[in-house]
């Protein structure tokens, strides 16, 4: 019984931590049963690192413990099936529950109306909302109804279904409260198929051994010679397209909104300085930097598609940082050479875990031969630990070495996201988190030298900095 006391000790202290916290500024911890208010004192407080640390232990403590109690079979039968709750996900975002429960309040809505008004067979869909409400995503309030609760509410946006059915792809297009239902919707979806063919991409004695982004599970599951990004502006996936630029948007909510700021003193950067954010997508981290520092110049550079997105996004949502040309768009294929010279700062976020290995450092090399002395490379993505207790995994600084005992070094499931993410790259493109070690051996084979790393408190995710090597 003493791991099982041990973790008994760590959520004690930790929820008496919690009611401390939220005691000392007259607040209690936001309710579960109720929908989430995104701007209210309780949310803004659950996302203070040091509510987010507590938070961590306890999801850990607490996960650790259910693992530990329950028959390892159930562990294994739950693990086994998991991908129905994935798909009752999908579901619930395909048919925009959220949206049509949304303002419904306390009492619900029957399943009945609920399937009218989704268009879907009602005793099917109650048995869906069952799932979901059993993992604490919406709530049964009595034998078939259903109300939003704070997760469920979450991915809600603020369109009305008949407006969605109209013309689905509007959900995601130029809007900035579809980043949940966007990621979402992408993972359900496209990353859940490939995912389900990852055994046939390790068996296949064609792709097994090689790390090809043209040949991982993604092209099994849609039997495509594409990369993922050439599939998604095909004809015919539109949907998609659009889509996958609202799912970029809501990786930015891994962490908290201004972890961007924290990644580098970009105070540094000289009035005027330039910030070229390579494969930026709609931008949602350089509009972060963009509001906190007014005197940055910021070029994203995506492809074609993806920037017309992004300049349609930003005229609606922040037109003004547009004056000037303090934000500009241009479109740029990240391996052929880099056509802004020497600037600040290239900016690659969630660009190198896409892309094997050799790729990433043809994508570095070409920022590498258009640098200066002075420019300098920030590389955000996650660092990843090891899974085993701290004293022997590598330091990345991402871990904290105080995690007690018998909690894993990486936080386990407090940690969950880097590990799904580097799956989802490797099914998608054949890319993959990396370790810090792993990545400073490629931006060397790049020209350059990584000198400092910043992991955002409480998360896995790292800002690299680097500046070029001169033989
Ligand atoms: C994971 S997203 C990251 C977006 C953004 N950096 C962020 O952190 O929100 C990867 C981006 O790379 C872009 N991309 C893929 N291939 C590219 C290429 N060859 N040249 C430029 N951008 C590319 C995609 O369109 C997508 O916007």
């Amino acid at each position: 019984m003493q791991n099982i006391r041990l973790l008994r000790s760590i959520l004690n202290e930790s929820l008496d931590s919690l009611e401390a916290a939220y005691e000392s500024k007259s607040l209690d911890f936001p309710l579960l049963d109720e929908p989430h208010t995104p701007n209210s004192d309780e949310e803004m407080l659950a996302m203070a690192p040091e509510i987010q640390n507590i938070v961590d232990r306890i999801v850990a403590a607490s996960y650790q413990l259910l693992c530990t109690v329950r028959h390892p079979f159930l562990n294994l039968a739950d693990a086994a099936s998991g991908y129905h709750l994935a798909a009752c996900l999908r579901v619930a975002e395909r048919f925009n529950l959220p949206e049509i429960l949304r303002g419904r309040g306390p009492n619900g809505l029957h399943v009945d109306e609920i399937a009218a008004k989704a268009d879907v067979e009602p005793t099917k869909l109650a048995r869906i909302l069952r799932v979901l409400a059993t993992h604490h995503i919406f709530r049964e309030l009595r034998p078939n109804v259903f109300s939003n609760n704070r997760n469920s509410s979450y991915f809600s946006t603020s369109m009305t279904v008949e407006e969605i059915r109209l013309d689905p792809p509007i959900k995601y297009r130029d809007r900035s409260d579809a980043a949940a239902a966007g990621y979402i919707g992408t993972f359900t979806d496209d990353v859940f198929k490939a995912s389900s063919y990852l055994v046939e991409d390790l068996e296949d004695v064609k792709t097994r051994k090689q790390f090809s982004a043209k040949e991982a599970a993604f092209q099994k599951a849609f039997n495509t010679e594409k990369d993922y990004f050439a599939w998604l502006e095909q004809p015919g996936n539109e949907y998609r397209l659009t889509r996958y630029g609202a799912c970029i948007q809501g990786t930015s909510l891994w962490d908290p909104p201004d972890t961007i700021v924290q990644g580098f003193d970009w105070a540094t950067i000289i009035q005027g300085g330039i910030v070229v954010d390579v494969g930026g997508g709609l931008g949602a981290p350089s509009m972060i930097l963009a509001k906190a520092f007014p005197g940055l110049r910021i070029i994203i550079q995506d492809r074609q598609p993806v920037v017309q997105q992004a300049q349609v996004y930003w005229t609606k949502t922040y037109p003004s940082a547009l004056d000037s040309d303090r934000v500009s768009f241009m479109a740029h294929n990240f391996f052929s050479p880099q056509p802004v010279q020497n600037p600040s700062v290239f900016l690659v976020r969630t660009i190198c875990h896409d892309w094997p290995d050799e790729l990433v450092v043809e994508i570095l090399s070409n920022l590498r031969s258009a640098a200066s002395g002075s420019t300098r490379l920030i590389v955000a993505d996650y660092v990843i630990p090891y899974a085993c207790p701290n004293d022997e995994f590598e330091s990345t600084t991402a871990q904290n070495p105080s995690n007690p005992p018998p909690l894993l070094g990486n936080l386990g499931k407090a940690g969950f996201n880097a590990y799904y993410i580097d799956m989802t790259m490797e099914v998608l493109l054949n890319g993959q988190e990396r370790t810090l070690s792993h990545q400073i051996a490629l931006a060397a084979k790049a020209g350059w030298k990584v000198t400092q790393v910043n992991n955002i408190r409480n998360s896995h995710f790292g800002y690299l900095l680097a500046e070029p090597i001169f033989a």
